[in-house]
């Protein structure tokens, strides 16, 4: 199970999702109580190991206007949330990165064809939110064999029975490794690796 840990905004938490076993990690370049500024995710990047991807994350930002934030912080890696075209996919790879596209549950079915992104990531409606959702009612996008990340409400207690369900290749989290909204909590974070990358996890 790949897992990313995304919202990192110390260097503790970065250091302790990659020391638990974190595939990937994400900072936060939008609007969120975990948004961090180009500058300083490119500080927390020196304490990323190599080989571990580094995900900017985007919402409501054009792609080119995504690709220049990542740039600026020196990452390899973008996810967009929101609307989202071919185009854009394009667009971030013409400039030589990794996309992570976001859609949600209600998007429509041409959404979820493979657009050439690198990863897909279904998430709840409200990115970062922390809300819960039919996990199990992903089966029905045939996603089998696509390498896709199941988003949006998942924690420690939830994680390994929600990727189940879902046949989920991925998990990515954010709310339900905090004690507070936009604060990690490295056991937590150490404990929804572990778990998630758990035999239960398995489809
Ligand atoms: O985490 C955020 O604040 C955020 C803001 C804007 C776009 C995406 C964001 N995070 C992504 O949302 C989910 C995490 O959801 P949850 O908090 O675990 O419910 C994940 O894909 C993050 O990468």
């Amino acid at each position: 199970m790949f897992v990313k840990v995304c919202g990192l905004s110390t260097p503790e938490s970065v250091r302790t999702a990659a020391e638990a076993g974190a595939d990937a990690v994400g900072f936060v370049l939008t609007r969120s109580p975990r948004e961090v500024t180009p500058a300083q995710a490119r500080d927390l990047l020196a304490h990323v190991p190599a080989g571990i991807p580094a995900v900017g994350v985007f919402r409501h930002e054009a792609a080119g206007d995504a690709v220049a934030l990542a740039r600026e912080a020196g990452l390899k890696w973008i996810q967009l949330h929101g609307d989202r075209t071919p185009a854009d996919v394009r667009t971030v790879h013409d400039a030589g990165l990794k996309l992570i596209r976001a859609v949600t549950m209600s998007g429509a079915p041409e959404a979820f064809a493979d657009w050439g992104e690198d990863l897909l990531l279904i998430d709840a409606a409200v990115p970062g939110s922390g809300e819960a959702w039919d996990y199990a009612s992903v089966r029905a996008k045939g996603l089998a064999g696509r390498h896709w990340l199941l988003a949006g409400g998942l924690a420690p207690a939830n994680v390994a029975g929600a990727a189940s369900q879902a046949g989920a290749w991925g998990v990515d989290v954010s709310s339900g490794v905090e004690s507070s909204r936009g604060v990690k909590d490295l056991a937590k974070i150490r404990d929804f690796v572990a778990a998630a990358k758990s035999p239960a996890a398995k489809p």
